[in-house]
């Protein structure tokens, strides 16, 4: 019981996921580092290259500076990854490792979320499966991913009533859209854009992180 309200704990505000398109290695780790400052709770390390070399570098060099200063570093998509920088979890969906095999590789303590798209059922079944948390979007149109499914506000209501895991909202988040979501349940908002295009990226991290002023 202690270990689920320390990990419900810790998954809440802000979740910042690299732009590894605009940001390589030590830029990367700079500006991650700012969103840090800024008061971002979670970091999730997205790269879509396959150059293995700069991905271990960069991920390597982002463990560190998370343990640094006690925020969640995940993996998205790749648990060979996040095995080998020792990360808290991964983020899978549904292309990706199956949340049981995930489980059984990386053990109990690893956080395990799940992106459910705009579906209850999809979220039920990762719930049952094991996730700790599970992760819903795209709620507004992204740049980052534009072809992403659309998901609905009352999805976000139902899933906080019924699922009794953390929820995370994903998608064209801004600071100003960002209310209509905690509101109806997200204990979580995944921003990339809007923190990562943003020109002082600390201080767009800290509007986001004001939104729950006790992670600030
Ligand atoms: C927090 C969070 N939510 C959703 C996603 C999307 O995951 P997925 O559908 O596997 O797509 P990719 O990010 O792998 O392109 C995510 N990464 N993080
Ligand atoms: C990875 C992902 N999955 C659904 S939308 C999205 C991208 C989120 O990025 P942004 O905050 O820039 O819209
Ligand atoms: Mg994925």
């Amino acid at each position: 019981m202690r270990a689920e309200i320390s990990m419900h704990h810790r998954l809440r505000g802000l979740y910042v996921i690299t732009d590894t398109v605009q940001f390589k290695r030590d830029d990367l780790v700079r500006v991650v580092a700012e969103a840090i400052a800024g008061g971002a709770r979670i970091v999730q390390y997205r790269d879509k290259s396959d150059d293995l070399e700069r991905r271990l570098a960069e991920a390597s060099a982002l463990r560190s500076l998370t343990l640094e200063h006690e925020v969640l570093f995940l993996i998205n998509d790749d648990l060979d990854l996040a095995e080998a920088v020792a990360a808290d979890g991964v983020h899978l969906g549904k292309e990706d490792s199956a949340i049981k095999a995930a489980r059984d590789r990386l053990g109990s303590e690893a956080v395990i979320g799940a992106s459910c798209y705009n579906s209850f059922e999809l979220a039920q079944d990762a719930v049952r499966a094991g996730a700790n948390y599970v992760a819903f979007g795209a709620f507004f149109p992204s740049r980052t991913k534009p072809d992403a499914v659309v998901a609905s506000i009352p999805l976000l209501i139902e899933s906080k009533q019924k699922l009794g895991v953390p929820i995370c909202a994903i998608g064209g988040i801004t600071r100003q859209s960002a209310p209509e979501l905690i509101g109806a349940g997200a204990d979580m908002l995944a921003v990339i854009s809007a923190v990562f295009s943003a020109t002082d990226i600390q201080a767009a991290a800290r509007d986001f992180s004001t939104l729950w002023p006790s992670t600030v």
